[in-house]
C-alpha cells in the first residue's frame, strides 16, 4: 500500500489566482495516493477529461453598452436565496485534505458567499458541528442495503437543521477506479463516516460500498425517501432526458446532471455535453443543477445558457482545503464568483434572468 501522509508544506507558493493555482498547491500537499483518490477518475477517464473539455467548445456572444458593471449573482432555489448559483458538491470524507474536514469546508464557504454545503452520506465530520453557521446545509443520501441506518442518517441530520436531502442514483457501486486499484488505496486511520453507526471495515470505498450500498434500487426509493423525510428530494446522477422526466414524475423537487465527475461510468458524455437535452425534457418543471468541470466563472455561465440554475462544484473544493484550509476554500470560491462576476459584466448580463442560449456560440457552428 501507498504511504498516506502530508507531502512538503507548499512554501513559497504564489498567491493562487485560478483554480488551477489551488489545484498544484493541493497536489503539492498531498500524498499521491490520497490526490489520485480525490482526482481521479473511472476507466480510461474519457469521461473525467470530456467534463472540463466541453466547456472549451463553447464561446460567449457579449452584448455591449447593458449598464452591466455590478452583475446580480444572486438567485432562488428550493425556496432559499443563495448569493450565487454554486454550491459544494458532496465529496466523502473531507478529513483526507484537512484535520478539520467539513466543518472546515463550511467555515469557509460561509465565509465566501451563501450557498449550500451538500455533505456526503460518508463525511468525515459530525452534522451537528456543521448545521447553523451562515450557510444551508444539505445532506447526500446513498441509500444502504440497511434502510434502517439510512432513515436513522436522514432523521438525524434533519433534526440537526439540513435542508435538503441529495439522493445519489449512479451508484448502485463504486466504478473501477484505475489510479486507487493500483496504489491499493486505503482510508487512513482514523478517516471514517462521522454519521454512520455500528459496522467497521470502511478502509477500502469500493468494499465497502459493495458492501453497503443497495444495488437494486428503482424509482420508488423516492416515495420510500418522501415517507421518511418532508425535506425537499435532488436527484443527483441523471444523463438523460428520459431518467430526468421520470425522476420528475417520481417526485424530485429538483435535479442535478452529474456523471458524478467521471468516477461511475467511463464513456458516458460531459454532463454539459446532455444539459440541453434534459433541459427541454425538464421543461422548467424542477430546477436542473450541474456539476462535473466546472472551473472558471464563465463555466458557471455556460452552464446556465445552457438550462442549469445553479453549478455545483466537487474537487476544487477539495483543492482549496487541502491547499489552506478554510481560507483555502474561501478562496476557491472567491475565484469563481469573481471571475463570474467578471465574465457577466464584460457579456453584458447584469442578473442571471438574463442569461440565454443566445449567450454562447458552440466551435463549429456558424
Ligand atoms: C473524492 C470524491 C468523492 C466523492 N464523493 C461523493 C459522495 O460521497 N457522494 C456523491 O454523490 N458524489 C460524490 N462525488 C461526486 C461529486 O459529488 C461530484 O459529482 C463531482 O465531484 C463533480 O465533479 P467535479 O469534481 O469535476 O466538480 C465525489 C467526488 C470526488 C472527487
Ligand atoms: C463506501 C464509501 C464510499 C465513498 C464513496 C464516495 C464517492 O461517491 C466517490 O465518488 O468516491
Amino acid at each position: 500500500m501507498a504511504a498516506i501522509g502530508p507531502r512538503g508544506d507548499g512554501a513559497g507558493e504564489a498567491a493562487p489566482l485560478t483554480l488551477a493555482d489551488y489545484a498544484r498547491s493541493a497536489r503539492a500537499r498531498l500524498a499521491p495516493a490520497v490526490w489520485d483518490f480525490l482526482e481521479g477518475g473511472a476507466g480510461e477517464e474519457r469521461t473525467l477529461a470530456a467534463n472540463t473539455e466541453a466547456f472549451d467548445r463553447y464561446w460567449l456572444r457579449p452584448s455591449v453598452l447593458r449598464g452591466a458593471s455590478r452583475p446580480d449573482t444572486a438567485t432562488e432555489i428550493l425556496g432559499r436565496r443563495w448569493d450565487a448559483p454554486l454550491a459544494v458538491a458532496p465529496v466523502a470524507y473531507h478529513t483526507l485534505a484537512h484535520p478539520a474536514g467539513e466543518a472546515a469546508t463550511v467555515r469557509g464557504t460561509a465565509a465566501a458567499a451563501a450557498v449550500p454545503v451538500v455533505i456526503s452520506t460518508f463525511a468525515s465530520r459530525a452534522v451537528e458541528d456543521l448545521t447553523g453557521r451562515g450557510v444551508p446545509v444539505w445532506l447526500q443520501v446513498y441509500c444502504l442495503r440497511d434502510r434502517a441506518v439510512t432513515r436513522g442518517l436522514v432523521e438525524r441530520a434533519e433534526r440537526a437543521g439540513v435542508e435538503a436531502l441529495v439522493l445519489t442514483v449512479d451508484a448502485p457501486h463504486l466504478g473501477r477506479r484505475l489510479r486507487d486499484v493500483r496504489n491499493g488505496f486505503r482510508l487512513p486511520a482514523g478517516v471514517v463516516p462521522a454519521n454512520l453507526t455500528g459496522g467497521d471495515g470502511f478502509a477500502d470505498p469500493s468494499v465497502h460500498a459493495r458492501e453497503e450500498f443497495d444495488p437494486d434500487l428503482d424509482w420508488t426509493v423516492l416515495a420510500w425517501l418522501r415517507s421518511v423525510s418532508p425535506l425537499p428530494i435532488v436527484v443527483k446522477g441523471v444523463l438523460t432526458g428520459a431518467d430526468a422526466v421520470l425522476a420528475i414524475e417520481a417526485g424530485a423537487d429538483a435535479v442535478v446532471v452529474s456523471n458524478h465527475g467521471g468516477r461511475q461510468l467511463d464513456g458516458v458524455p460531459a454532463t454539459l455535453d446532455v444539459l440541453p437535452e434534459i433541459a427541454e425534457a425538464a421543461a422548467g418543471r424542477v430546477p436542473l443543477l450541474l456539476d462535473g468541470g466546472v472551473r472558471r466563472g464563465r463555466d458557471v455561465l455556460t452552464a446556465l445558457a445552457l438550462g442549469a440554475r445553479a453549478v455545483l462544484v466537487g474537487r476544487p473544493v477539495l483543492h482549496g482545503l487541502a491547499a489552506g484550509g478554510p481560507d483555502g476554500v474561501t478562496g476557491v470560491l472567491r475565484i469563481l464568483l469573481d471571475e463570474l462576476t467578471d465574465a457577466m459584466s464584460l457579456a453584458g448580463v447584469r442578473a442571471l434572468a438574463d442569461i440565454t442560449p443566445d449567450l454562447l456560440r458552440r466551435s463549429g457552428d456558424r
